[in-house]
């Protein structure tokens, strides 16, 4: 089975220690969901894992061949509309000639409700989507492009309660198809309510759950909130 993993990983910002002794693995066919406080380490860890820190040794292992990254800012030319950031991305980001029809169906075969309000995005010029559209835009987007890992820093942030749920849904279906997802979120309800398992990021190592139920047991409280303020706190640097 195809997998990612990284062992034992150091990392430091100057004056800033990052990760120490840090070990996380994500396998196909998996959602695999990463929580931490701000400037914990997330983006950082998904550069790393990306190779745009490429002037360290990482020691990442991965068997993954077509992995996608989604970023936390999001830049599209003024000028285009979003059928045109649509082949833009298809064509920076697959070998395949992937048209608008083919991504639809896929989409659609995950989730049917979002094909009319994904559609309507099209025509729209990129300037004139909200942060939130232009997010599940590009997330969409890259679901459909048949690669075999795909790391989003946040895809959720913005994004209306209806569509996160759609965007969840597209998730899973294409995790079912195979595809290892890695998805960071400060939503930690949605974390333990669809990821298969999570890690949080705490002194500067990842700490693995398998649901929030061990999440909320584990900092012995009775929320997630609370485990999450628990875990942040132990974190602090
Ligand atoms: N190039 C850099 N040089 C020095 N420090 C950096 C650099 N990039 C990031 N940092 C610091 O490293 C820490 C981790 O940043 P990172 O963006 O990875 O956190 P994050 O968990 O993704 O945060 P957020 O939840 O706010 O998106 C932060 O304190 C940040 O200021």
């Amino acid at each position: 089975m195809k997998s990612l993993s990284v062992n034992n990983i150091c990392f430091s910002y100057p004056n800033r220690p990052i990760f120490v002794n840090a070990s996380i693995s994500v396998e196909a066919g998996s959602i695999v969901g990463l929580l931490g406080p701000n400037g914990s380490g997330k983006t950082t860890f998904f550069d790393m894992i990306c190779g745009l820190l490429n002037d360290r040794n990482l020691g990442v292992n991965s068997t993954f061949k077509h992995p996608l990254y989604l970023t936390q800012s999001l830049t599209t030319p003024h000028t285009l509309r979003m059928s045109d950031v649509f082949k833009l991305i298809t064509t920076l980001c697959s070998s395949k000639n992937i048209s608008q029809q083919c991504a639809i169906d896929k989409l659609r075969a995950w989730s049917p409700e979002i094909i009319d309000r994904y559609k309507a995005l099209w025509n729209k010029k990129s300037t004139l989507c909200s942060y939130g559209e232009k997010r599940w835009f590009f997330t969409l987007t890259l679901l459909a492009l048949s690669a075999d890992l795909v790391i989003l820093d946040e895809p959720s942030a913005g994004v209306d309660p209806e569509f996160r749920h759609y965007i969840w849904k597209c998730l899973t279906g294409a995790a079912r198809e195979g595809v290892a997802i890695l998805v960071s979120s400060h939503n930690i309800e949605e974390v333990s309510a669809h990821c298969d398992r999570f890690y949080m990021i705490s002194e500067c190592t990842f700490k693995p759950f398998q649901s929030g139920a061990e999440f909320i047991s584990h900092y012995e409280t009775d929320s997630l909130d609370e485990a999450f303020i628990r875990a942040a706190t132990t974190s602090a640097p």
